[in-house]
């Protein structure tokens, strides 16, 4: 079946405008940080006014048809790959492209008006398309996210590039007869291929942007609002993770359950601002004691979590003296102190929930003891650890300032009760 070559080229020009408009809805719609659908879209259009004059080929006055048409068809090509830089964040180049983009068409010009060659021509629009399709692929082949999205996009244009190639073979190996438009079952089947591939590269985009809104609602719902770092829900996820890895590979990993010492004061004297500030000071000082596989989170008001993979009790201990000791001494808009309960992870453990407790109840003495301190979980003794974990008869961690924080400051035991009763709830369970 032979279909009018000029048809199938309308009909692929036609799904350029659609798609754009579904960009630009997205682009209406999705977060101002998502960038490049507004180039996706244009160039979808201007490849569709290109394509149009390209087949008033024969009514049109050659230059509009020939250097017009191909230009603004370049012209969306450059668009699709400028609009790929920025959406991957990488430098756009974009004088480049356009000197490349001119040159061809003073080129085609040239091929048109002065030394006329329909080869030359089609071969300086097929080099031309390929290089922008290509250069468009690139930098999504470099990158690692959104593999589905972007490994479809790249196939669509590498698809998209060989159409080009396959037109020049078609014109040089005598199958198009010498004409735009030939007439034959290898025209038809390579303006079939480009109309596919043409569709499939604007599906790639759409696909490519709704991986990113995924991801930023991801980011948006495993990110605590006021600190930045992991949610309760996230943390317990990625902790999962980790403690079934440490238990595959019989490696150590220690826990900390952390709680700002009468949290409450600071409000209650400072206001609710102050308290959200000294929040987001601690976060910040404990992001500057972390390795890059080390997860903390906050699991609500004043409790925050730390995951430590690959790191024994004693090393947990230090970490954790370490905080504490940067927190009393921090310059805050109220001072404040920090208790914490460590555990390490032992074959036992069948969940983060058990983990959880054990470091919850050493977190409780922590608080009865007088705060401001790290308690080691104490029924360490009896269970066999892991690699590199504490000897039996943990000790609590040196705080120097544990008794003085006694003596100024009794420790109410109100607190630490409504603290270990709300560890054990099934919440975590
Ligand atoms: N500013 C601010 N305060 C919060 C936030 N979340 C919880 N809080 C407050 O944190 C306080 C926690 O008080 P308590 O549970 O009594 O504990 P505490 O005063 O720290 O006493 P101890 O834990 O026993 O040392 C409450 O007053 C909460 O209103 C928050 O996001 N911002």
């Amino acid at each position: 079946m032979n279909l009018d070559s000029r048809t199938i080229m309308i009909i692929t020009a036609c799904m350029g405008p659609l798609m754009a408009m579904v960009l630009l809805a997205m682009r209406s719609n999705y977060p101002t940080a998502i960038r490049g659908l507004g180039w996706w879209a244009q160039g979808a259009c201007w490849a569709f006014v290109g394509v149009l004059l390209i087949t008033g080929r024969g009514t049109l006055p050659p230059f509009w048809s020939v250097v017009v048409g191909n230009g603004l068809m370049m012209l969306g090509m450059v668009q699709w790959l400028l609009g790929t830089r920025r959406f991957l964040g990488v430098p756009t180049h974009t004088s480049r492209w356009m000197q490349v983009l001119v040159f061809s068409l003073v080129l085609l010009a040239w091929y048109l008006m002065v030394q006329p060659s329909y080869e030359a021509r089609s071969l300086i629009v097929s080099a031309t398309m390929c290089l922008f399709l290509l250069a468009c692929a690139r930098p999504l082949m470099r990158q690692s996210k959104y593999r589905f999205a972007s490994r479809f996009l790249v196939l669509a244009l590498l698809g998209n590039a060989s159409t080009w190639v396959a037109r020049t073979i078609g014109h040089f190996g005598g199958y198009m007869n010498g004409q735009l438009f030939a007439d034959n079952t290898f025209n038809t089947l390579l303006n079939a291929s480009q109309t596919a591939a043409t569709l499939l590269t604007l599906i790639g985009f759409v696909l490519l942007a709704s991986e990113r809104v995924r991801e930023e609602f991801e980011k948006l719902a495993s990110r605590d609002s006021l600190t930045g770092i992991l949610t309760r829900r996230a943390w317990n996820s990625v902790a999962q993770t980790e403690m079934e890895r440490s238990q595959r590979h019989g490696r150590s990993l220690s826990l900390a359950t952390m709680d700002l010492d009468y949290f409450k004061r600071i409000n209650d004297s400072h206001g609710h601002l102050a308290g959200d500030q000294a929040l987001l000071d601690f976060a910040r000082l404990v992001g500057r004691h972390l390795r890059r596989h080390d997860q903390f989170g906050r699991m609500g008001g004043e409790e925050f979590v730390l995951l430590l993979p690959e790191t024994s009790l004693q090393e947990a201990a230090s970490v954790a003296e370490r905080i504490r000791l940067s927190v009393q001494n921090a310059q805050s808009v109220a001072p404040f102190t920090v208790s914490m309960g460590l555990t390490t992870l032992v074959p036992e453990d069948l969940s983060v929930d058990m983990l959880l407790a054990r470091a919850d109840a050493a977190l409780y003495r922590a608080k009865a003891k007088g705060r401001n301190r790290v308690e080691l979980d104490a029924g360490l003794a009896n269970l066999a650890q892991f690699p590199g974990g504490l000897a039996p008869g943990s000790t609590t961690a040196p705080s120097p300032l544990q008794d003085a924080a006694t003596d100024s400051a009794p420790a109410p035991l109100v607190r630490p009760v409504k603290s270990a009763l709300r560890h054990v709830s099934p919440r975590r369970g």
